[in-house]
């Protein structure tokens, strides 16, 4: 029976396991288990559930002990975990310490027995479950075993960690058919997992597995992710580490700042090693990742008393392993590679298992293997034997550490401790590295991809060298594309790189999501960059605080924080800050904005530099407007560019804006009033403030404002009056009809009409209507340069009346669009005289007509015989692939 297999003893083995252990801790390889568990150094560590790891620390982060603790809850018999996790995240500590717990009797006590399954045997030769049992637990016999493996498996909790050493063995799952249920049948590896994990080998029992990668993939198993240590974690850590809270702050507080090292510090191997250095450098700690590894060399070389040239000779010989084992993909190394890589003298000493861990037997042991004891420092000795060994290249390398070794290296500061140890690096690979790095910046910057941008910003700050800085990205063409979903440390490098330019020109972050930490970590780039581009980005609010400190501390003169979601209570944190900064240009279209924040932006508006503002898309309404526009035509603004449209503006705002640009102090040029239903009859206000003399506007755009042939008269005062400025008129897409138009028209030839601009698209204008604008455009006192008036189908007999004006002498038309009008091939023949003959144009728009091959070689003949013709644009016509070709030849058209 059962009764006569003591738990109770079990339990003491486990622990006295412990309590006997002779392992030690060292620098690279770790706190030693026993040490950990005795002295309660034992830290939670975080998880997350699922098929992707979560590693960006956030909610979705658990602890581990929460997690194991649910995952093998009561009642939950039969449950297969496998907690993965990259080299040194803890696996093998929360495993023994869940273990230990057990063993003291105070987790998971519903499991009567927790086994350990032997997994360093379990490839070698065919095994029994029983016998791998039975190696790990040296105080069960045979037959005690048995019958602890005839008890419910729902009572048993078996642990298998280290399983990715086996990871080809296990890619192909074994046919069901030679699955076993017995525990004392000797099979293979992978048929032994395989009848454990699919419920043949005691069926019901829970089983917990580790692996640095995910490897098997099956149904059965619910997959935990090893994240490390949070940031709440590492402060635990450090305080005990430290016994010293404020010790413990600056750490943390340090580990941000070092370059290199803030993105390390999850692994709990590697932020012990940091701890232990820190606890060392009373004077100064390391401020890179690579000073930081130039230290730890120095010590293991200094402890192990190895001399200078056999130091350079083991960093070689390392160097040349790694660089092995990545050329392979493998992790670890047989004796004879160990050997062939010029390690022998090394073989059998204490220094080089300061660097590799020996498993599988003795040095003598065919089946004994090397592997490195940190991949961190795998990278780094390679980038070390690259400037001591000059043979090789620049090793090639994906998304490492090792390039940035590389960088970390080539700067003289970094690596000090490293040359009183191992003595000076060549010159020559020196300064091949410093042009390898230019030629990569020259090449990638003026390219699309940004994580290669990011890359090199990476590298360069790694160098630490302003003078490379300015030499490789000061000269070269540095693309400007959307930087959205940089990282912490892509902000840190990108900051580095900028203040060492001193300048930016152009900041895209379209598209972004920016934490606090982000932003500050930007705040110099947001100050040296001359326009920032913040388009349809996410800020948090502490982040929105910080863009307007930048903004006002900065030199930057053009912010877009267009579709962006602002809000208002956003911009009334922004608007005190923006009124004190040099921006001239401010875009808030469609930023969710009420009236609300007019108040605050009003404000702003007043002192400020500002002079362009673009609030369109925004439900700002006549009372919001009112409150906005309060401003303009003080002496205290300087906006010259308002675009308000589509801010759902009725006519009653009309009056305001009348009596603002009225105010001779009003600099407003250029004001955009588009998608806005304005009643025609308040359009008289307009006009008549229009008509002081005491307006500078320029540029009035009314498109689509619901304005009919009744408003026209007020138009045509302002063209027709003395005091007008008005160069540019956009009346699309309103019902004009042929009256209005008309009488607009009459105005075009006085001479003191200043119109240069006028688009009248989709304004019902008739062929009688093109008549007389061809009259307008022979006059000798028109001015008008460009005419938009496409979208009124008037067909070849309306357009004869322009080809007709543009042959005359006094027709100063340059730019003509003419996009759907019915325009057919019959048209072609005038069409072309007239083009040829005319002395101004150089821009012609035909889109959407009804052109088709046939009129091709002439057209292309056209612009072929016409050097001064810009444009000739011909898309949407009906044309077959025929004649791509041959307008292929002249780059002018666009079809
Ligand atoms: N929970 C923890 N509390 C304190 N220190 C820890 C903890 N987990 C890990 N460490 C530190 O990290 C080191 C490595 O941990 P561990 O050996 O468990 O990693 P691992 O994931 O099993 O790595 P590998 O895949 O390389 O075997 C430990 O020696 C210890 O210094």
């Amino acid at each position: 029976t059962d009764g006569s297999i003591d738990c109770t003893l079990h339990k003491e083995a486990l622990r006295n396991a412990v309590l006997n252990s002779t392992q030690a801790s060292t620098l690279l390889g770790g706190q030693s288990i026993n040490d950990i568990i005795l002295n309660h150094c034992y830290t939670p560590l975080s998880a997350s559930v699922g098929e992707e790891a979560c590693v960006e620390e956030s909610e979705e982060w658990e602890t581990l002990e929460a997690v194991l603790s649910r995952e093998f809850g009561e009642g939950h018999g039969g449950r297969k975990v496998m907690l993965c996790g990259g080299a040194g995240m803890g696996k093998t500590t929360g495993v023994e310490q869940l273990i230990w717990d057990w063993a003291a009797g105070t987790r998971l006590q519903h499991y009567t027995f927790l086994l350990r399954v032997c997994v360093d045997t379990l490839f070698t030769s065919k095994k029994s479950l029983e016998g791998l049992l039975l190696t790990s637990h040296a105080n069960f016999s045979t037959e005690a075993l048995a019958i602890v493996l005839q008890r419910p498996a729902e009572s048993l909790l078996l642990v298998l960690d280290g399983l990715d050493r086996f990871q080809n063995l296990l890619s192909e799952c074994p046919p069901s058919d030679e699955l076993v249920n017995d525990p004392q049948q000797p099979v293979g590896g992978a048929v032994l997992l395989h009848s454990l994990l699919e419920g043949f080998l005691l069926p019901g029992a829970s089983i917990l597995l580790t692996s640095r990668e995910p490897i098997l993939d099956l149904e059965s198993l619910q997959c935990v992710h090893l994240l490390g240590f949070s940031q709440d974690q590492r402060r635990t850590f450090a305080q005990r580490f430290f016994q010293n809270e404020a010790k413990a702050e600056q750490i943390l507080h340090h580990c941000e700042q070092a370059v290199g090292m803030a993105e390390l510090c999850v692994c709990p191997t590697f932020f012990w090693m940091l701890c232990c250095v820190y606890k060392e450098c009373k004077d100064r700690a390391p401020q890179t990742l690579t000073e930081l590894c130039c230290i730890v060399t120095h010590k293991i070389l200094q402890e192990h008393s190895v001399s200078m040239e056999a130091g350079k000779q083991l960093l070689c010989g390392l160097g040349k392993l790694a660089d092995h084992c990545t050329s392979l993909t493998q992790t670890s190394c047989s004796s004879t590679e160990v050997f062939a890589c010029g390690l022998q003298p090394f073989l059998g000493s204490a220094v080089l298992s300061a660097f590799l861990r020996l498993s599988g037997g003795d040095i003598s042991s065919d089946e004994a293997t090397f592997s490195f004891l940190s991949p961190v420092f795998r990278e780094f000795v390679s980038a070390a034997a690259f400037y001591l060994d000059p043979s090789g290249g620049i090793p090639e390398e994906g998304e490492g550490l090792l390039h940035v070794f590389l960088a970390g290296l080539s700067d003289p500061a970094q690596r000090t401790l490293l040359k009183s140890s191992v003595g000076t690096f060549s010159s020559g690979r020196l300064s091949e590295f410093h042009q390898w790095l230019m030629s990569s910046v020259t090449e990638v910057l003026p390219g699309f991809e940004k994580e290669k941008h990011w890359r090199m910003f990476q590298l360069l700050h790694h160098a630490h060298s302003p003078v490379l800085v300015r030499e490789g990205v000061g000269s070269c063409q540095w693309r400007t594309v959307s930087y959205s979903g940089l990282r912490v440390a892509d902000c840190v490098a990108l900051a580095y790189i900028v203040c060492c330019l001193g300048e930016m020109e152009h900041l895209n972050l379209y598209g972004s999501k920016l934490t606090e930490k982000q932003m500050l970590k930007l705040l110099p780039v947001f100050q040296l960059a001359r326009s920032v581009n913040l388009s349809q980005s996410h800020l948090s609010s502490d982040g929105l605080r910080h863009l307007a400190q930048a903004m006002m501390d900065g030199q930057t003169t053009a912010l877009n924080l267009s579709y962006s979601k602002l809000g208002d209570e956003a911009v009334k944190t922004l608007c005190p800050a923006l009124k004190h900064s040099n921006l001239q240009t401010l875009n808030l279209r469609v930023c969710n904005l009420t009236p609300g924040c007019c108040e605050a932006l009003g404000q702003m508006l007043s002192g400020s530099k500002l002079c362009v503002l673009d609030l369109g898309g925004n439900d700002l309404q006549d009372q919001g407007l009112s409150q906005l526009i309060s401003a303009v035509g003080t002496s205290s603004c300087r906006l010259q560019d308002l675009s308000i449209g589509m801010c759902s503006l009725s006519g009653a705002c009309v009056a305001v804006l009348s009596s603002a640009l009225s105010s001779s102090l009003s600099e407003l040029k250029i004001l955009n009033l588009r998608d806005n239903s304005l009643a025609e009859d308040t359009l008289e206000l307009l006009s008549q403030a229009l008509q002081t003399g005491r307006s500078s506007l320029n540029t009035l755009t009314l498109f689509d404002c619901e304005l009919t042939d009744s408003c026209c008269p007020s138009i045509a005062a302002i063209l027709q009056s003395h005091n007008c400025h008005l160069t540019e008129l956009d009346l699309s897409v309103n019902e004009l009809g042929q009256s209005g138009a008309l009488v607009i028209f009459d105005t075009l030839t006085a001479p003191q009409c200043p119109l240069k601009k006028l688009c009248m698209v989709r304004c019902e204008l008739t062929e009688q209507v093109f008549s007389v604008l061809g009259s307008v455009l022979v006059s000798a006192t028109s001015r008008l340069k460009e005419l938009d008036i496409g979208i009124n189908p008037v067909g070849d007999a309306g357009a004869k009346h322009l080809w007709k004006a543009l042959k005359h002498p006094n027709c100063k038309l340059q730019h003509l669009d003419l996009e759907m009008i019915s325009l057919t091939d019959a048209s072609v023949d005038e069409l072309c005289e007239a083009v040829a003959a005319s002395t101004s144009l150089t821009s012609l728009i035909l889109k959407n007509n009804g052109l088709t091959d046939l009129s091709v070689p002439r057209l292309v003949k056209l612009v072929q015989d016409r050097p001064i013709m810009k444009e000739l644009n011909l898309q949407y016509n009906d044309f077959s692939e025929d004649v791509f070709e041959l307008m292929d030849v002249c780059p002018r058209i666009q079809y």
